[in-house]
């Protein structure tokens, strides 16, 4: 992508975020929420409308307030996977529901934290957390309110007012976190969100992430490449290979080389 193209991405970012519901009421569940696929596929369609490469179909449940960690290898599906939980992907075949719900789109009750975080650069740290608080038209005090906390919950709690640039890729990779729990989610969504960071951020952002999970009981789904980190944050692990589930364990049950041996079969 050029440099060019980037403000283009993020405005369209921008305009996807303003179009999710705003019913706020409805879309606060006041802690972690049931995730369950059932029979979920999806297929990119290929050359003369052939499907292709995909997910599933695949069954999956994750309980209210678990911490679920997706490994596999390249092209197996996770980010695939990911998009369809988060309702950026229509599914052809199945359903995904959220506490109960079908997810048939995009939602504040579920945020997706990505390596590209995604921020806006024509807003302030504060501005760039409030934001999904403004499509779900929750009252200035209280979106103060919520900045404030989670910004603290990041450990950034005096960089309101700065500008994107002048922070660093950890920082930023906070502040897209924060903008992830200021919309207080039912279930948050990360892909390879630490990826891009050297080892050191890496496991400081990886403990703050599972504090903050200990605290608020938000239901996780936390994709990684990292079969170490993998193990170090989830409570159990799904492994995909080819766009199927080759492995679902508790993370006490495994090690690394069992997983890589899971994923290296077939
Ligand atoms: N937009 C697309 N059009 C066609 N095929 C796609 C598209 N996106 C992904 N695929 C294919 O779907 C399969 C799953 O891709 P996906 O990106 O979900 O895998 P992944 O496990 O996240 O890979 P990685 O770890 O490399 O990010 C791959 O075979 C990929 O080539």
């Amino acid at each position: 992508m050029t440099v060019k193209e980037r403000p283009l991405l993020r405005r369209a970012e921008a305009a996807r975020l303003s179009d999710v519901s705003n019913d706020f009421a409805a879309t606060n569940p006041p802690s972690g929420a049931t995730l369950e696929l059932s029979d979920v596929a999806y297929h990119y369609a290929g050359k003369r409308g052939q499907r292709t490469a995909g997910l599933g179909p695949i069954n999956l449940m994750v309980g209210a307030g678990e911490f679920l960690t997706i490994v596999g290898p390249s092209g197996s599906g996770k980010s695939t996977l990911l998009s369809v939980l988060a309702g950026f992907l229509k599914p052809q075949q199945g359903q995904v529901r959220l506490a109960g719900q079908v997810v048939s789109g995009p939602d504040p009750a579920l945020t997706l934290v990505q390596q590209e975080h995604a921020l806006f650069p024509w807003l302030t740290v504060a501005g760039n957390v409030a934001f999904g608080l403004k499509s779900q038209r929750v009252p200035g005090d209280e979106q103060r309110r919520r900045v404030a906390a989670a910004l603290a919950q990041v450990g950034l709690p005096e960089y309101g007012e700065r500008r994107i640039h002048e922070l660093s890729g950890g920082q930023r990779q906070r502040v897209a976190i924060a903008r992830a729990l200021a919309t207080r989610p039912g279930l948050l969504l990360l892909d390879e969100p630490f990826s891009a960071l050297d080892e050191r951020t890496r496991t400081d952002l990886s403990e703050q992430l599972r504090g903050i999970w200990q605290e608020q009981h938000i239901t996780v789904v936390f994709v990684t490449h990292n079969l170490e980190e993998a193990l170090k944050l989830g409570e159990r692990v799904v492994a995909l290979r080819d766009g199927m589930v080759v492995l679902d364990a508790p993370t006490q049950e495994l090690s690394v080389e069992k997983l890589r041996a899971v994923m290296e079969e077939g």
